[in-house]
């Protein structure tokens, strides 16, 4: 299953990349950046060495003081270059594997919730900046239980992974999928009305329910079906608000019978018969 990049201009959580020395060293590359230490510690030797044979006395500057000052450093300058390339890259790979581990989750390797709730906050600040619309959709497994139950553990987890790859699979490139716990997933929609995540969540539910989930241990996993619940961002509207909606909208699909999508316009989020109003599709 394919990864959604971490590295994302409206991440919210990405860290600045490297400035002054250390990121001129980065965009370098390795072998540059060696080639670089050296030619300076060269020129930096010599020129001390040219500076203090001047102040003394020029005829006192002997070759072999040049030679020591361009030797020395061509032999010392890339070794210490390369140690701290190498340690730069050490840094920058763990630094990474950090983000890795305190944004996604370990097994559907779908981005987590605190990372979804980040982004969130971040689009619902962009739709309001750019009158652009947004919507969430709320993705629930039905009867999770069961299969834990029947298969054990293991062979839910089977599960839920599989259905990561069908939310990536099912969404486009610039939607973000997470899961946010247990047997939930969220879809974080920009740019797309209620009408059109409405159909996204339609998709997802009917690729969700023909999902062949591989074969784990002698029989093959049943099907699973999903109840999804969407919302879209209302004028003024914070993240939660949205969130919240969407997740009274996919309980309404689960009342409603399940592997269903409800949705749930941000007129409705007020009116206390908020289950009665909702759109089942
Ligand atoms: N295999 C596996 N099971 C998990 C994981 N996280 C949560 N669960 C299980 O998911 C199940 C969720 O069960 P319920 O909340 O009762 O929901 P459900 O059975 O899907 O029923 P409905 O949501 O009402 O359709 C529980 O049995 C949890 O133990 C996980 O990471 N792996």
């Amino acid at each position: 299953m394919s990864e959604q990049p971490v590295q994302d201009p409206t991440d919210p959580l990405a860290e600045p990349a490297p400035n002054g020395w250390r990121g001129a060293l980065m965009r370098m590359g390795p072998r540059r950046a060696v080639v670089a230490i050296t030619l300076l510690s060269i020129v930096l030797s010599v020129s001390i060495t040219l500076a203090a044979g001047l102040a003394r006395d020029p005829v006192e500057l002997a070759w072999i003081d040049l030679t020591i000052a361009v030797t020395v450093p061509s032999i010392v300058a890339p070794l210490a270059a390369s140690m701290i390339v190498t340690l730069m890259h050490e840094v920058e790979v763990s630094r990474r594997a950090l983000r890795e581990l305190a944004l996604r989750d370990d097994l559907t390797r779908l981005y987590n919730r605190r990372y979804f709730m980040a982004r969130l906050q971040a689009e619902v600040a962009r739709a309001h900046r750019e009158q652009t619309p947004l919507a969430v959709c709320m993705i629930d497994v039905d009867h999770f239980k069961r299969i834990n139950d029947e298969r054990g553990h293991a062979a839910g987890d089977a599960v839920l992974a599989h259905l990561a790859g069908v939310l990536l699979g099912s969404l486009r490139p610039y939607d973000l999928a997470a899961r946010c716990g247990g047997e939930e997933f969220a879809a974080l929609l920009p740019g797309a009305t209620l009408r059109e995540a409405e159909q996204a969540a339609q998709r997802l539910r009917q690729a969700i329910a023909a999902a062949r989930v591989p074969a784990f241990g002698a029989t093959p996993l049943p099907h699973v079906t999903a109840s999804l619940g969407v919302s879209g961002l209302g004028p003024g509207e914070d993240g939660s608000a949205l969130l919240t909606r969407a997740d009274r909208a996919m309980y309404a699909a689960k009342t409603g019978g399940r592997n269903r999508c409800v949705s749930l316009p941000a007129a409705v989020v007020r009116d206390p018969q908020i289950l009665g109003d909702t759109q089942a599709t």
